[in-house]
């Protein structure tokens, strides 16, 4: 295996995040910890920006923060000037005390609730991302009860099967988000947006999967919304504002991941789009990106402590860590692969291979399957790079473990973001039996 290029070492050999001893930290703040090295996030962040600004086309890049929705992930994106995606309630609370602008704010979901959409509406969100037809009536109940106006967009599914494990395609026409083109429901629900005053309509958009490593399928998901906007123009008279092609850009977890520069699918977006919109005669629209996993998937690394063994000779070697399933289920539900190295010394001949496992009371708690490691001793420290998206918003408190701690490192400094939780937070909405 080899280690990825951003892996940087101090004199000691020690893993370096952010600038700050890997080794140094897990002494620190404990383990397991998640974390962040800032920079990394930063150079998402521009990235993904820059190739916008020099084909100088109106944009947004909104942060898909399901991905990574702590605080101090929304006060950062907020002073890039980002957008941010947001799928509850929940998300929506954190984004605005987070200082997020309300209009920079665009709420997703299949099933919004009730509560949740009279929330965006008082707090005036930019975007409600329309996504049924439920959505539609309930919406328009609350806004003529409140009086209010709201700008939204359509989602659609453009009937594209992207490359990736299913459980993360989402733009194929069997997918339970939005409104399937073929059989004509988009088009209904145009209709009933066209006419509704208290809806702005003000695009579509579509979002065909996660962890996509191609930039034709989005090339297509653009070809495709193009095409439909073209149509809606000559039978309904209607030009969109907003082209939101949504996110799903890869990242590297192991050696098989070759993901492209974000500046590289940007750049090959923006031109098929300008091509299509000369094509047909529309307007260049406003484009709109919505990355989660790309902006903090490769910025963060899980240090564990590594605890007990079980090796039965020529069946199992198993190695387990002080977490697992609870901060990092990805590998359980997507058989994702991740890396491991030690802490201390990850370029140190790997002279075993293990099963890194978690914890938690399943047999599938698996975090790493057929690692190569160094010979280790209980006490070492493991790193496992590339947990920084869906792994603490993914994480839960199973067996009652709390969940770990979050820290940001830049130039050589850590910062506690998230602390670690207690056993009291875990009974914290326990009323029990007593009066
Ligand atoms: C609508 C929408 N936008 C953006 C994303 C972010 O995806 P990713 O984290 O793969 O960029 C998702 C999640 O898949 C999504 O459902
Ligand atoms: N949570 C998933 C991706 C789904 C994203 C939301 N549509 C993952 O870890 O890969």
């Amino acid at each position: 295996m080899q280690l990825a290029d951003s892996v940087e070492v101090n004199e000691q050999g020690h893993l370096l995040i952010g600038g700050v001893d890997a080794v140094k930290l897990a002494e620190k703040y404990g383990t397991p910890l998640i974390a962040y090295d800032v920079r990394k996030i930063k150079k998402q962040i521009r990235g993904f920006k820059q190739a916008f600004e020099d084909a100088g086309v109106k944009y947004m890049v909104s942060y898909a923060s399901k991905a990574f929705s702590a605080l101090a992930m929304y006060q950062l994106i907020n002073k890039y000037g980002l957008g941010c995606d947001i799928v509850s309630g929940g998300e929506l609370y954190a984004a605005l005390k987070g200082g997020m602008p309300p209009e920079r704010i665009e709420f997703h979901g299949n099933n919004k609730l009730q509560d949740e959409l009279e929330m965006a509406v008082d707090e005036k969100i930019g975007t409600i991302v329309v996504d049924n037809f439920r959505e539609i009536k309930l919406l328009d109940h609350i806004l003529r009860r409140k009086h209010a106006n709201i700008g939204v967009v359509l989602r659609v599914t453009p009937g594209i099967e992207a490359e990736t494990h299913q459980y993360i395609m989402t733009g194929q026409s069997n997918s339970k988000f939005g409104f399937d083109i073929r059989s004509g429901q988009a088009e209904e629900a145009l209709q009933q947006l066209m006419k509704n005053p208290r809806m702005n309509l003000m695009g579509i958009h579509c979002h065909i999967g996660s962890q996509i490593f191609a930039v034709n399928g989005f090339l297509m998901a653009a070809e495709k919304l193009v095409e439909v906007l073209a149509d809606w123009k000559k039978r309904f008279g209607y030009e969109a504002d907003v082209l939101n092609l949504g996110g799903g850009f890869g990242i590297r977890y192991n050696d098989f991941d070759q993901p492209l520069p974000a500046e590289e699918f940007v750049s090959a977006i923006v031109e098929r789009v300008k091509e299509l919109v000369a094509k047909y005669e529309l307007k260049m629209p406003e484009i709109i990106i919505e990355p989660g996993r790309a902006m903090v998937g490769e910025a963060a690394t899980t240090l564990y402590t590594i605890g007990s063994r079980k090796d039965v000779d020529g069946v199992c070697h198993f190695l387990a860590v002080d977490g697992g399933m609870g901060d990092n289920i990805r590998p359980a539900l997507y058989d994702a692969h991740y890396e491991a190295y030690l802490a201390d010394r990850p370029n140190a001949l790997r002279e075993q291979m293990v099963t890194v496992v978690g914890k938690y009371c399943e047999s599938g708690d698996v975090l790493v399957h057929d690692c190569a490691l160094p010979n280790t001793k209980p006490g070492d420290i493991l790193a496992m790079p590339s947990t920084g998206a869906y792994g603490y918003t993914m994480a839960s408190n199973y067996n009652r473990n709390p969940r770990p701690a979050v820290v940001f490192c830049e130039d050589g400094k850590s910062r506690l973001v998230v602390r670690r939780e207690t056993y009291a937070d875990m009974m914290a909405c326990e009323l029990g039996l007593e009066d």
